[in-house]
């Protein structure tokens, strides 16, 4: 286990910025999620850490000492990939300790940390089959007990679950996340699928175009998202992101700065509101039923702008109905377009 910072990390590819200056503290023990749209450099900044991309300027430090250009079999660092990278030929047993032999670590000492895992992540009767004779999450595991044998200063996760169907992928992190907390190992991880990141982050590192757009634990980046593409990008249905003057005369007090206004599907209430309401009227287009929820699709009077209302299922509601929408102000999020930053 070990503290990882990365100092204005970068990487070019030719002429191509990738990572564009990370600045980053993992605390000893801490698994940080790393989430942001495809392309926007989380691979190559994990790929970075294990030393199979070079650096292109900037310091990577794994328990105080500088590793940025050192050997990725010198890092002591394991990595998880969603192509589990077992040796087909090779069976179970076999593949966990391929590592360990290679690094010449007594018999008794392999057998000892093999049957550990085993016994961690219930593999112990697959020890003897090859991969091919396994599920996808039975082979998921092995390469996660491929990580654990090797007792290693940190785990990186590259998007693990993304080949498995819906049900394992929420079984397998479950897993994931009680596996990382029982051992406590420093532990990174890249996905594109927000649900992830919020269920198994300590904190969440949001990225977007080679930067971090912000940092926090899951339900502070939920609730307090800093830049317009946070609040887009975290939350299901996405926040609704309204121009201020399409909103009709406001007279709540915002920031002087703010001309644009984020709600949550959520926070848009369809009746009653109080004075101290954002207020606005609209017309339900569609209703779209996900479970327990409907998702509500309105157009505001005398705008174009369309916003969704997440309403429980026993709210009826029409179609070309005209709604009074309320939102109080504890539920706006106040943007300013040009900065792309909150103004509160
Ligand atoms: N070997 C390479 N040569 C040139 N450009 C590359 C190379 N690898 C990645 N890139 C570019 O660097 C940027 C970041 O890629 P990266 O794979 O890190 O993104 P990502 O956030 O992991 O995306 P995804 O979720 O799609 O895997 C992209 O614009 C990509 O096209």
């Amino acid at each position: 286990m070990a503290a990882i910072e990365l100092i204005d990390l970068k990487k070019n590819y030719g002429a191509v910025p990738a990572v564009k200056g990370i600045n980053l503290s993992v605390a000893d023990g801490e698994m940080i999620v790393l989430v942001g749209p495809s392309g926007c450099g989380k691979s190559t900044l994990l790929r970075m850490i294990a030393g199979l991309e070079a650096i292109s300027s900037g310091h990577l430090r794994i328990a105080g000492n500088d590793v940025g250009h050192v050997d990725p079999a010198d890092r002591n660092i394991a990595m998880v990939f969603q192509n589990y990278a077992l040796y087909p030929h090779m069976t179970v047993r076999q593949n966990l300790e391929y590592g360990l032999k290679n690094r010449r670590v007594p018999r008794g000492e392999i057998d000892r940390r093999i049957a550990n895992a085993a016994g961690i992540l219930e593999i112990g009767e697959f020890l003897e089959r090859r991969p091919r004779q396994l599920s996808g999450g039975q082979r998921q595991r092995v390469a996660m007990g491929r990580a654990i044998v090797r007792d290693p200063a940190a785990f990186l996760f590259d998007e693990p679950l993304s080949n498995l169907d819906a049900k394992l992928r929420v079984q397998m992190r479950v897993e994931i996340r009680r596996l990382q907390r029982q051992l406590k190992t420093t532990s990174l991880y890249v996905t594109h699928d927000q649900l992830e990141a919020m269920t198994l982050a300590d904190r969440l590192v949001v990225m977007n175009g080679g930067r971090i757009e912000q940092i926090g634990t899951p339900i502070e980046v939920y609730r307090r998202p800093e830049t317009v593409f946070v609040a887009g990008f975290i939350g299901s249905p996405p926040m609704n992101l309204i121009d201020l003057d399409e909103l009709g005369p406001c007279d709540l007090p915002l920031p002087r700065d703010t001309d644009l206004i984020g709600i949550r599907p959520g926070a848009v209430d369809l009746g009653a509101g109080s004075a101290h309401d954002l207020r606005f009227d609209a017309y339900v287009e569609l209703i779209e039923t996900v479970g327990d929820e409907n998702n509500v699709h309105l157009r505001i009077d005398g705008s174009d702008r369309r916003i969704v209302a997440s309403v429980p299922t026993d709210r009826h509601l029409q179609e070309g109905e005209r709604m009074s929408c309320h939102v109080r102000r504890d539920d706006l999020h106040p943007f300013n377009r040009t900065t792309g930053r909150r103004t509160d």
